[in-house]
């Protein structure tokens, strides 16, 4: 038997295996070889076992990710798909990110079957969701709504919301469509109301950094600028700290001039409070200006904000 092309490890949600199946086809079609030599393994991580305590209450990111990363580690795969915005802010030892597809829509969508939009829902609706980010921003724009725990993965949320359980709940635009399921958004936010977490939309590819090989695999089908405003929105994080307790959001473009321009918010978890910041300069330095702009919001936000989670 021949040893495979390559091994991608990714979880086994079928937002995951669209998103590993995405990778291998760009792979496959960039070094001219079969899908069938590039072998897609499932593994089960902690965040898909765990699905009735929100996020922040099991020690933060990397549920999504430790699993694949011990097998990544274990050389057990070569490379692991990951939805960039589930990547930690600090990788494991020895590991590091080597691409992205190009981005997706990087929006949020409200999905409020009776009410459609956030102006018609009624005062006091009920808002499920998982993110801190959301629940703030939501709550910011309209503080008599209430937020509750809403886990499982998008096909689970929907039908919760479907069924009544709820008035609305929100979620990445871009995971809808890859399950084309994005008849079902009522409203389109734009990134100026609801700016996105950081990494969401991108699909990232991550490996063993001492692995050449794979390493000019995926830097064949790297998609640059989706990859530098990553580095930009991750080193704004890595500065905040950013763990799923804080809300934190951010979203840089990558302009065809060579700019990117980084946008970036700390909100206080029950949306009264929100820090902004804004940021450009050339593409080629957008690890500064992320780091800049993280800088300059710790420099602002009371550490209180970002180190108590919200209860
Ligand atoms: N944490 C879950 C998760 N991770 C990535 C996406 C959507 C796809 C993306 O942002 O790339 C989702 C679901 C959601 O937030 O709606």
């Amino acid at each position: 038997m021949t040893s495979p092309f390559l091994r991608i490890g990714t979880r086994g949600s079928p937002l995951a295996l669209w998103q590993a199946r995405a990778v291998r086809a760009a792979l496959a079609s960039a070094h001219e070889v079969d899908e069938g030599a590039i072998e897609i393994v499932t593994i089960k991580t902690s965040g898909d076992q765990v699905k009735d305590r929100p996020l922040a209450d099991l020690g933060g990111k990397g549920l999504f990710t430790k699993e694949i990363e011990e097998a990544l580690q274990g050389n057990r795969v070569d490379i692991a798909v990951h939805s960039a915005k589930d990547v930690p802010t600090f990788l494991p030892d020895g590991l590091m990110l080597a691409g992205c597809l190009p981005r997706a829509d990087v929006r949020d969508v409200l999905i409020a079957p009776e009410y459609r939009t956030l102006a018609a829902l009624p005062e006091g609706a009920v808002i499920g969701t998982a993110s801190v980010r959301r629940s703030a921003l939501l709550k910011h724009l309209r503080p008599d709504l209430k937020t509750v725990l809403l886990r499982g993965n998008v096909e689970t949320r929907l039908r919760k919301v479907e069924s009544g359980e709820f008035q609305a709940t929100l979620l990445a635009l871009a995971g809808l469509t890859r399950l084309g399921l994005a008849s079902h958004a009522t409203e389109i936010f734009e990134t100026e109301t609801m700016l996105p977490a950081c990494g969401q939309g991108a699909v990232a590819i991550e490996i063993r950094a001492d692995d050449e090989t794979a390493r000019g695999r995926v830097e064949a089908i790297d998609h640059r600028e989706t990859s530098l405003a990553l580095v930009a929105e991750r080193a704004m994080l890595a500065v905040l700290d950013g763990s799923c307790k804080t809300p934190i959001a951010g979203h840089a473009v990558h302009y065809t001039s060579g700019s990117l321009h980084l946008r970036g918010l700390v909100i206080a978890p029950d949306g009264s409070e929100v820090w902004n910041i804004k940021a450009e300069g050339a593409a080629s330095d957008a690890e500064k200006i992320g780091r800049a702009a993280g800088e300059d919001l710790l420099g602002r936000v009371p550490s209180g904000i970002l180190t108590e989670g919200p209860r």
